[in-house]
């Protein structure tokens, strides 16, 4: 394997993978983020595939073997999926609605590997339950205001101003994040990709 792309524009999926020593380049998948399926495990799953093949497409004249790696994260509360805010009014009703309750948060992966000439996906998710203390409205205005809501599924952020409303996770950290990275290297290893002859 000579070269690894990661098909996300997430810094927090650039820095966790960067974690595993491997060394990779980042282009960011273009397609629209679309399914009308509503189990949040497929969802993801799908959503993941869809970023890595619309990259495998914008690479087709690279001649050396690759892997594409694509993600995708939702959160799910009460048969619901969510993902990221419209605008704060969104973010408000979603926080509102998660605080001081427990919801899942999912993140698929696709691994796009070339075998003969032929692009394979290997896909997988992983959930992670996570439980935020009661938070007022005055305290979620507040943490909106920050704008860190935004670009994130669920509408906030556990690394960042956010985590201090957490109560308990149940799951991998890293995955909430946006890349379950343990499991990544798992699932890497069971597929015979030796990373340790392409880390740093
Ligand atoms: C729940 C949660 C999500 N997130 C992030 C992870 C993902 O980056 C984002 C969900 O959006 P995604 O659509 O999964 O990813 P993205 O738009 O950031 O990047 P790309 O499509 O190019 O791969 O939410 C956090 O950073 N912290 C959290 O606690």
């Amino acid at each position: 394997m000579e070269k690894i792309v990661l098909a996300s524009g997430s810094p927090r999926r650039k820095e966790l993978l960067a974690r595993t020593g491997v060394v990779f380049s980042v282009v960011v998948s273009n397609g629209e983020e679309n399914t009308n399926l509503t189990d949040p495990a497929e969802t993801v799953e799908k959503l993941s595939q869809d970023k890595a093949i619309s990259v495998a497409d914008r690479l087709e004249n690279e001649s050396e073997p690759c892997l594409i790696i694509g993600a995708d994260t939702v959160v799910a509360f009460e048969g619901k999926i969510l993902g990221k805010p419209s605008d704060e009014e969104d973010a408000l009703d979603t926080l509102l609605k998660l605080q001081g309750k427990s919801h899942q948060v999912y993140t698929g992966v696709t691994l796009l590997v070339k075998e003969q000439g032929i692009w394979k996906p290997y896909t997988f998710s992983e959930r992670t339950d996570v439980e935020f203390y009661p938070v007022s409205r005055e305290e979620l205005l507040e943490y909106i205001k920050t704008g860190e809501p935004m670009d994130k599924a669920g509408s906030y952020g556990i690394q960042g101003k956010f985590g201090i409303y957490v109560k308990g996770i149940c799951g991998d950290y890293n995955n909430v994040v946006g890349l379950p990275v343990g499991r990544l290297v798992y699932e890497l290893k069971k597929m015979k990709i030796n990373i340790r002859g392409m880390r740093k």
